[in-house]
C-alpha cells in the first residue's frame, strides 16, 4: 500500500530488483510484473508517470481520462480509484527492463491511495 499526502511523491524507480531477492527456503525470485490499483483518489495531480513509454504507434485515440501523453515525453496515468495499471518488468531473460522506470508525480492536494501486486518469477 501506498498513501500520499499533499506534497509527496515517489522518485523515478524500477519495480524490479536489481539482484535475485532470496527467500528463507533458498528459492530465488524477482517481481516479473506489477499491478498498481488505486484505492483512492481524492486528490489532486499524482499521477503515475513512465518517462520512457512512448505512445507513437497508438492505434486508436486514447480516452485522456484514463491516460495522457506528458509534456516531458511519456505517458501519464491519473489516479482513478478503481482503475489498475499494469506492467511487465522483466525481460525474456529475467532480466530487468529499463522502459518501465516510473514515479508518482507530487500529489499537491488530498489523498491518494493504492495498491501494488508484485508477481514473481523463480530463478530455477
Ligand atoms: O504512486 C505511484 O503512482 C507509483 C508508486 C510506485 O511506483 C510503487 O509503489 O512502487
Ligand atoms: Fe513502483
Amino acid at each position: 500500500m501506498v498513501r500520499y499526502q499533499p506534497g509527496q511523491k515517489f522518485d523515478l524507480h524500477h519495480d524490479w530488483y536489481p539482484t535475485l531477492q532470496r527467500l528463507k527456503d533458498g528459492r530465488r525470485f524477482n517481481r516479473i510484473a506489477s499491478f498498481f490499483v488505486y484505492l483512492e483518489d481524492d486528490c489532486a495531480e499524482g499521477e503515475t508517470y513512465f518517462p520512457y513509454i512512448e505512445t507513437g504507434n497508438l492505434q486508436r485515440i486514447p480516452d485522456e481520462r484514463k491516460f495522457h501523453v506528458h509534456e516531458d515525453g511519456g505517458i501519464a496515468f491519473p489516479p482513478i480509484a478503481g482503475n489498475a495499471v499494469f506492467w511487465v518488468n522483466l525481460l525474456a531473460n529475467g532480466t530487468g527492463d529499463m522502459r518501465v522506470m516510473h514515479a508518482g508525480l507530487p500529489v499537491v492536494e488530498g489523498l491518494k491511495t493504492a495498491m501494488n501486486l508484485w508477481p514473481r518469477r523463480y530463478a530455477r
